[in-house]
């Protein structure tokens, strides 16, 4: 592409508002749309993501655009489908939000098909903490589109060497591997906060890791882009990192904290707290065996307490390990 890139971001959340400033980063003038008009009128630092002053090439605004290169979507799973129907598809679309739709079980891109049938659409996810992407320190995340080629011709609108963006041609599993990641967090985070300790943490996270899978598989995914930066790459980065609030919900809930207290006390948005109903249903529905997923949709609705679901986890009959 000879002119300047031209890239809308739907959403001036902590995420959306990385993205943006990857975005210049990248070369691009963005336009960066905000839903509320307090976030609008705050002038060059976005709420969401304080201390970082956004440079001229990107316009903040209320005004959907309707001219673009490529569109990013960058609000939370549960209001993607409201927000992009919104929006002109006036070129290809990336969904950056990591869940799934509750009231469909519908993964994003799902979503995005059933209102845009005739977009070129995309995923991106890996593990990436907004505020440090916004510093520009070095990072990798994952696009993918159902062609391997477009995933590599959209990628390389936003990549820069500190911001790595590898393509790939199977949006299920990363999107599986990026809507899971958010409930195991919680999971890891319970069991930090009840004191199970760090051999329970490491089990969890990687007995899920065969649970995701399974999951991925029975929809179409590959297991291979579990191994990668939308599934094990940020099951580290995220059941491990305070800065995370899925972790950090978990960890409340594993104090004893009820879920939706401890919900209403986070800065933002924990995608697992309705991801993970959303994915128990899923697993059920194809006849996945998935029982981290299950625990944790069960701590969420106030159904079981945290020395049950340990209980229970710890009462499943161990057999082979990849059986
Ligand atoms: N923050 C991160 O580090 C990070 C990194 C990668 C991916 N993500 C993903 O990006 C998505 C957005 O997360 P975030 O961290 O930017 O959000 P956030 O917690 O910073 O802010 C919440 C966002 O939700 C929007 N919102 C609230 N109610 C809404 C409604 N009714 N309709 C439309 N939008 C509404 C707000 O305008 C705001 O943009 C999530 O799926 C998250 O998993 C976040
Ligand atoms: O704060 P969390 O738990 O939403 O995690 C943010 C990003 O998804 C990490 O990759």
């Amino acid at each position: 592409m000879t002119h300047t890139a031209r890239i809308a971001v739907i959403g001036a959340g902590a995420w959306g508002t990385a993205l943006a400033l990857q975005a210049a980063r990248a070369g691009a003038e963005v336009c960066l749309w905000a839903r509320d008009p307090a976030t609008m009128s705050a002038g060059r630092v976005m709420p969401r993501l304080p201390g970082y002053a956004l440079p001229a090439a990107i316009t903040v605004t209320g005004t959907l655009p309707r001219q673009a290169d490529l569109i990013l979507l960058a609000c939370p799973a549960q209001h993607l489908r409201a927000t992009a129907r919104t929006v002109p598809p006036c070129a290809p679309m990336i969904a950056c939000c990591k869940g799934i739709e509750q009231a469909t079980g519908l993964m994003p891109l799902q979503v995005l098909a059933e209102l845009f049938p005739h977009s070129m659409l995309g995923v991106l996810s890996g593990p990436n903490f907004a505020h440090e992407v916004a510093a520009g320190l070095p990072a990798a995340a994952v696009l993918a589109c159902a062609e391997r080629t477009q995933a590599r011709r959209l990628a390389d609108l936003l990549t820069t060497p500190a911001f790595r963006l590898y393509a790939s041609d199977d949006p299920t599993g990363v999107q599986i591997g990026g809507a899971a990641k958010n409930v195991v967090a919680i999971a890891a985070g319970a069991a930090m906060g009840a004191r199970l300790g760090e051999n329970a943490r490491a089990a969890l996270i990687t007995r899920s890791i065969a649970e995701l899978g399974r999951l991925s598989h029975a929809l179409g995914g590959r297991l291979e882009t579990l191994s990668g930066l939308a599934g094990i790459g940020d099951l580290l980065l995220t059941c491990t990192g305070l800065a995370s609030r899925n972790y950090r919900l978990g960890l409340a809930i594993g104090n004893g904290t009820p879920a939706q207290e401890a919900a209403n006390a986070l800065e933002g948005v924990a995608e697992g707290m309705a991801t993970a109903p959303a994915l128990h249903d899923l697993a059920r529905r194809h006849g996945v065996n998935a029982p981290v997923i299950a625990t944790v949709a069960s701590l969420l609705a106030g159904t079981t307490t945290m020395a049950d679901a340990s209980r229970q986890l710890l009462a499943r009959p161990v057999g082979h390990e990849f059986a």
